[in-house]
């Protein structure tokens, strides 16, 4: 009979393998670090878009303002970093890769890199937790893109795509721990009256109605989550509070309808109704963005200020530990679905999925 004990070294635990992924690809946008990248990362990002030239000057004013440099490439560090060292914390052996879309270090490079190292099947999270094309179909391109422009000396990995995430309860608590906060720095005499405005990226309305399987994930999944949120905090505070979601970021030709209402636009109705005060959740970011730091924080509060709105921009997901947790569950989970063949319903794309990329 076999001794069990020589049958070589024990296999990891099911809950931690990660068969049969060897490495975990971040996915993101990019941003520029310096001002001489400005104007080639818009380039990058607007090629073939339609986008304005009066649009894409202001952005590069926002990026300007803040020295050249997008918060979004250290925000990528850092999470990798929280992520590595949760890995290693639950001993689980898995290196992680960073590529982007639109800016240094770009995804056909990390891509190659894999090849080199001899990775061979990747599972990959971007930095977009929601359905759309530029949140999911758009990366998936990049990839198939990243793939394609390997050298045929190399062989190119396989690599999987995690679908939106944005339902994972970690996302959620992570969300919901920004907004109690923020809650926390208003004034007291307001605070039981704040209205929570949960924010993302508007889209053009198309774009909006063709995310998902069955069209109009986008909204359907942000005020899911709003929801979800909101609930939390009420459990939390003791506090019902009325939440809405708006949007912000709004870019493309004028004529092009876009998700609405803008987020300073609601601000001053608020206003108008009386509203005590606001909370501006920016659900639809993982973390800080330029939208964030710009339209909410430098743009949006103003707004709220000019108005006499007391109003707090709670944080986003960034490294709060219930996100680096969930980052890990959705790997194992994967990964484990993966072995007995049953993917989750969010890794399913039909090829219909999230098509609709202009207005
Ligand atoms: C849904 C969505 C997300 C969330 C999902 C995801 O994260 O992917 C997102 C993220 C981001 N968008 C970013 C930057 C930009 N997006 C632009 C333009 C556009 N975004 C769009 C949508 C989205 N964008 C769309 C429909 C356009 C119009 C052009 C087109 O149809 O493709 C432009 C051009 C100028 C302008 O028009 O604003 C810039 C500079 C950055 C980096 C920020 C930083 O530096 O911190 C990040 C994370
Ligand atoms: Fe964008």
């Amino acid at each position: 009979m076999p001794n069990p004990q020589q049958a070589g070294p024990d296999p990891l635990p099911a809950d931690r393998s990660t068969d049969p992924y060897d490495a975990l690809l971040l996915l993101s946008f990019g941003g520029p670090e310096r001002p001489e990248d400005v104007v080639p990362f818009l380039e990058n990002v607007t090629r073939g878009r339609g986008i304005p030239r009066e649009r894409l000057e202001a952005v590069g004013q926002h990026y300007f303002l803040f020295g050249g440099r997008s918060p979004i490439n250290d925000q990528n560090k850092a999470l990798i970093a929280a992520v590595e060292e949760d890995l290693a914390a639950h001993g689980i052996d898995l290196p992680v890769y960073w590529g982007n879309r639109n800016w240094d270090p770009y995804l056909a490079d990390t891509v190659e890199q894999m090849a080199r190292d001899g990775v061979r099947r990747v599972l990959c999270l971007a930095t977009s937790a929601y359905s759309s094309w530029s949140g999911c179909r758009q990366y998936r391109d990049n990839l198939e893109a990243a793939l394609a422009a390997v050298p045929a000396d190399l062989v190119a990995p396989r690599i999987d795509k995690i679908g939106a995430y944005c339902d994972h309860p970690g996302f959620v608590a992570a969300n919901a721990d920004g907004v109690v906060a923020a809650l926390d720095a208003l004034p007291v005499e307001v605070r039981d009256d704040a209205r929570l405005v949960f924010v993302t990226h508007s889209i053009p309305i198309s774009m909006s109605d063709a995310s998902g399987p069955q069209g109009g994930a986008y909204v359907a999944q942000h005020l899911d989550v709003a929801a979800a949120v909101a609930a939390q905090v009420a459990a939390v505070t003791g506090v019902e509070r009325p939440h809405e979601l708006v949007y912000c970021s709004r870019s493309g030709a004028p004529h092009i309808p876009w998700l609405e209402p803008d987020v300073n636009d609601r601000l001053e109705e608020l206003a108008a109704e009386g509203a005590a005060a606001v909370v501006l959740s920016p659900i639809g970011f993982v973390s800080d963005h330029m939208e964030v730091v710009y339209d909410l924080d430098t743009e949006a509060l103003a707004t709220a200020e000019r108005l006499g709105l007391p109003a707090r921009r709670a944080a986003s997901a960034g490294t709060h530990p219930a996100f680096v947790a969930a980052i890990r569950e959705l790997v194992l989970d994967r990964a484990s679905r993966e072995r007995t063949l049953a993917p989750a319903a969010r890794d399913h794309c039909p090829l219909g999925c999230c098509t609709g990329s202009r207005g």
